[in-house]
C-alpha cells in the first residue's frame, strides 16, 4: 500500500542524502585543493574525483527513478525526491562530462592566472588582476593608463577564452537537455521555481531604469567636467574604463570626485582603516562580531584554521572571493585575497553572509542546504553590510567621525550607496540576458561580442574604450562567465536585500516609515536580537520551501519587489532629477559613435 511504499521511499532518500553529503565533502576538498594551489597535478586530481563522483551520482539517479515519489503525501519527502531527480551535468556520457569540466577548469585557470604588462613599461609583464590591476582601477585617473589596462585584460582573460567558451556552451546545453530542459538558460531560470521569473526580471528593470538613468546622466556630466568633451560625450554612453572598475559594475572608486557636495567632509573609511592598522583578520573578526551581536552563530574554530584570507606569495590561487560549505556540518571556509579598504570590508561581509547561511541550515538534509533561491544566498551578507556602511555604525566602530546628519551629508551618503547599488543593476541584468541568448542560440558565436556590447550599451549606457571586433570576447573577462557561475542571482540580491534590510530595520526599531528620526538610510541593526532571530529563522529554512515562503517569513511579502530599494534611494532620486534639470543634462544616451582610433 501507499503508506509502506512511502516509508520505503523515506528510508531510501535518507540514506542517499547521507551518501550525498560525503560525496559533496569529497568534491569540495578536491575543488578547494585545486583553486587554492593551481597546478596541473591538482587539476588532474580534481577531475578524477569529479568523474568518480559523477558515476556514483548517475547510479543513484537510476535508482531514484524507481520510486513513485510524485504520489507521496509528505511534502518534504516529495520535495527531496524532486531535487534528487535532477542529476545535473553528470547526466552527460563520461567522455563529454570530462570534456565539459576540463573546459570550464581551463577557462577558470586562464582567468585566475592572466597577467598583463604595465602601462609605459613593456618589460614589466607580471601584473595580476588582484591586487595590481584592481589597484589601477581604484586609484588611476589617467584615461590612457586605464584604457591600456582595460584592453590588455580583456585580451588576456576574454579573447583567450572564446574557443573554450563556445565548446562549453555546446556541452552544457547537451547536459541541459538530459535534465529535461531546452537549454541552459531554462535550466538556470528553473532554479527560481516561479514560471514567470524572466518576465519578473524585465518588469523590475522597467521600475528601476528611471532611477538608473538619472544616476547615469549625473555621473556622465561629472566625468565630462573632469576628463573633457573629447573623452566623455554629452549625450552618448559612458566609456567603460572611466568608472573605477574593470567591468564598470560598481562605480564607488569615482565617488570621491563626483559626489554631490564635494565641500562636505569626505568620510574616507579606507584611510581610517589604514590609520587604525586594520588587517584582513581584523576585518573578518569585525564581521563575525556583527553576526554574533544579532544572536546568530559564531564562526567555528575550523573556519579560522582552514580559511585563506590573504593572497599567498608562493603559489597561484583563484583570488575571486568565495565561500565554501564542506557539507559535514563543521568545516566552512572563505578564500579571498583581501586588501584593507572599504570595498573589501563589504566583500568580507558578503562572504561571511554565505557562511552564516551555511551555519543556519547545516541541520537540513544535504539536498536542502542551499539558498531559498540563488539570489538569497548573495543577499545575506550584503544586507548586513547595509547596516555596517551606515554613518551611525561607522561612528559606532570608530571608522568615521562624520557629524550628525544634515540634508547635504545625507545626499552624499545616499550617493555613495547608490554608486555601488543602483549602477550594479543593469550590469548584472545584462550579463545573464547575454548568456540566455547564447544558450538559446539566438546569439550565435560569430556575433557574441557585438551582441554583448549592444546589450551593454542599451541597458547600461556604457561603451568600450576602443573599437571591438569578433576577435575579442569581452564577456569572459568577467570571472563568472569564465567560471560558469550564473549571475541573475546578484541582480535578484541587489533588489531583495533592500526588502530584507527594511524588514530587519523595522524589527530592530531602527526604521518607521513616517518617522524622520528613523530613516532607512541611517538604520543599523547591530545588536538587535529581534532582527537577528527573524533573519536566522529564514536562513534555517535553506531551500526546503519555495523562496516566496522564505521571503514571507522575513518580510511579509511573497514576491521580489523594487519598492525597498526605491524607498531607500527616494531622496537621492529627487535630488538627481532636480540637479540634472538644473544643468540641463540629457537623460539617457544615444547610440555610440564609431570612433576612429
Ligand atoms: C563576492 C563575490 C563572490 Se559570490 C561576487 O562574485 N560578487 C559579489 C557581488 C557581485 C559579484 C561580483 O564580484 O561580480
Ligand atoms: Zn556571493
Amino acid at each position: 500500500d501507499l503508506e509502506a511504499l512511502e516509508h520505503e521511499g523515506r528510508e531510501y532518500i535518507t540514506q542517499l542524502d547521507k551518501l550525498t553529503g560525503m560525496r559533496r565533502n569529497r568534491a569540495s576538498h578536491a575543488e578547494w585543493d585545486y583553486t587554492s594551489n593551481i597546478t596541473k597535478e591538482n587539476e588532474e586530481k580534481k577531475i578524477q574525483i569529479q568523474l568518480e563522483i559523477s558515476k556514483q551520482e548517475k547510479a543513484a539517479w537510476g535508482e531514484t527513478k524507481m520510486f513513485q515519489w510524485q504520489d507521496y503525501q509528505d511534502y518534504t519527502l516529495r520535495r527531496m525526491f524532486k531535487k534528487y531527480s535532477q542529476l545535473g551535468v553528470a547526466a552527460l556520457p563520461d567522455d563529454k562530462y570530462e570534456q565539459l569540466i576540463k573546459t570550464i577548469s581551463d577557462m577558470e585557470s586562464n582567468y585566475a592566472t592572466s597577467k598583463i604588462c604595465a602601462y609605459g613599461n613593456p618589460d614589466k609583464c607580471d601584473l595580476e588582476l588582484e591586487p595590481d590591476i584592481t589597484e589601477i582601477f581604484t586609484k588611476s585617473q589617467n584615461p590612457e593608463e586605464l584604457k591600456h589596462a582595460w584592453v590588455e585584460w580583456h585580451k588576456a582573460a576574454g579573447a583567450r577564452a572564446r574557443g573554450n567558451f563556445t565548446r562549453y556552451v555546446e556541452l552544457d546545453n547537451e547536459a541541459a537537455v538530459l535534465n529535461d530542459y531546452k537549454n541552459v538558460a531554462e535550466w538556470w531560470l528553473s532554479e527560481y521555481e516561479v514560471p514567470d521569473f524572466e518576465q519578473q526580471l524585465a518588469r523590475l528593470w522597467e521600475e528601476l531604469k528611471p532611477l538608473y538613468q538619472q544616476m547615469h546622466a549625473y555621473v556622465r556630466k561629472r566625468l565630462r567636467d573632469k576628463y573633457g568633451d573629447h573623452v566623455v560625450s554629452a549625450r552618448g554612453p559612458i566609456p567603460a574604463h572611466l568608472l573605477g572598475n574593470m567591468w564598470a559594475q560598481t562605480w564607488n572608486n569615482i565617488e570621491s570626485f563626483t559626489r554631490p557636495y564635494p565641500d562636505k567632509p569626505e568620510v574616507d573609511i579606507t584611510q581610517a582603516m589604514k590609520d587604525q592598522n586594520y588587517t584582513a583578520l581584523k576585518m573578518f573578526q569585525m564581521s563575525d562580531e556583527f553576526f554574533r551581536s544579532l544572536n546568530l552563530t559564531a564562526m567555528p574554530e575550523l573556519f579560522w584554521k582552514n580559511s585563506i584570507i590573504e593572497k599567498p606569495a608562493d603559489r597561484e590561487i583563484v583570488c575571486h572571493a568565495s565561500a565554501w560549505d564542506f557539507y559535514d556540518g563543521e568545516d566552512f571556509r572563505i578564500k579571498m585575497c583581501t586588501v584593507v579598504n572599504m570595498e573589501n570590508l563589504r566583500v568580507v561581509h558578503h562572504e561571511m553572509g554565505h557562511i552564516q547561511y551555511y551555519l543556519q541550515y547545516r541541520n537540513q538534509p544535504v539536498v536542502f542546504r542551499a539558498g531559498a533561491n540563488p539570489g538569497f544566498h548573495e543577499a545575506v551578507g550584503d544586507t548586513i553590510a547595509l547596516s555596517v556602511s551606515s554613518p551611525k555604525h561607522l561612528r559606532r566602530v570608530g571608522l568615521s567621525s562624520g557629524d550628525a546628519e544634515d540634508e547635504q551629508t545625507e545626499i552624499n551618503q545616499l550617493y555613495k550607496m547608490g554608486i555601488d547599488k543602483i549602477v550594479f543593476l543593469p550590469f548584472a541584468y545584462t550579463l545573464d540576458l547575454f548568456r540566455y541568448g547564447v544558450f538559446r542560440g539566438t546569439t550565435s558565436p560569430d556575433d557574441y561580442n557585438c551582441h554583448f556590447w549592444h546589450l551593454r550599451e542599451m541597458l547600461q549606457g556604457v561603451e568600450p574604450p576602443v573599437n571591438r571586433t569578433e576577435e575579442d570576447f569581452d564577456a569572459a573577462a568577467k570571472y563568472h562567465v569564465s567560471a560558469d557561475v550564473e549571475y541573475a542571482r546578484y541582480y535578484v540580491s541587489f533588489i531583495i536585500q533592500f526588502q530584507f534590510h527594511r524588514a530587519l530595520c523595522r524589527l530592530a526599531g531602527e526604521y518607521a516609515p513616517d518617522d524622520p528620526n528613523k530613516k532607512l538610510v541611517d538604520c543599523d541593526i547591530y545588536q538587535s536580537v529581534e532582527a537577528g532571530n527573524a533573519l536566522g529563522n529564514m536562513l534555517k529554512m535553506g531551500s526546503s520551501r519555495p523562496w516566496p515562503d522564505a521571503m514571507e517569513a522575513l518580510t511579509g511579502q511573497r514576491e521580489m519587489r523594487a519598492d525597498g530599494l526605491l524607498e531607500y534611494f527616494k531622496p537621492l532620486y529627487e535630488w538627481l532629477k532636480a540637479e540634472n534639470q538644473r544643468t540641463g543634462e540629457h537623460i539617457g544616451w544615444e547610440p555610440s559613435v564609431v570612433r576612429e582610433y
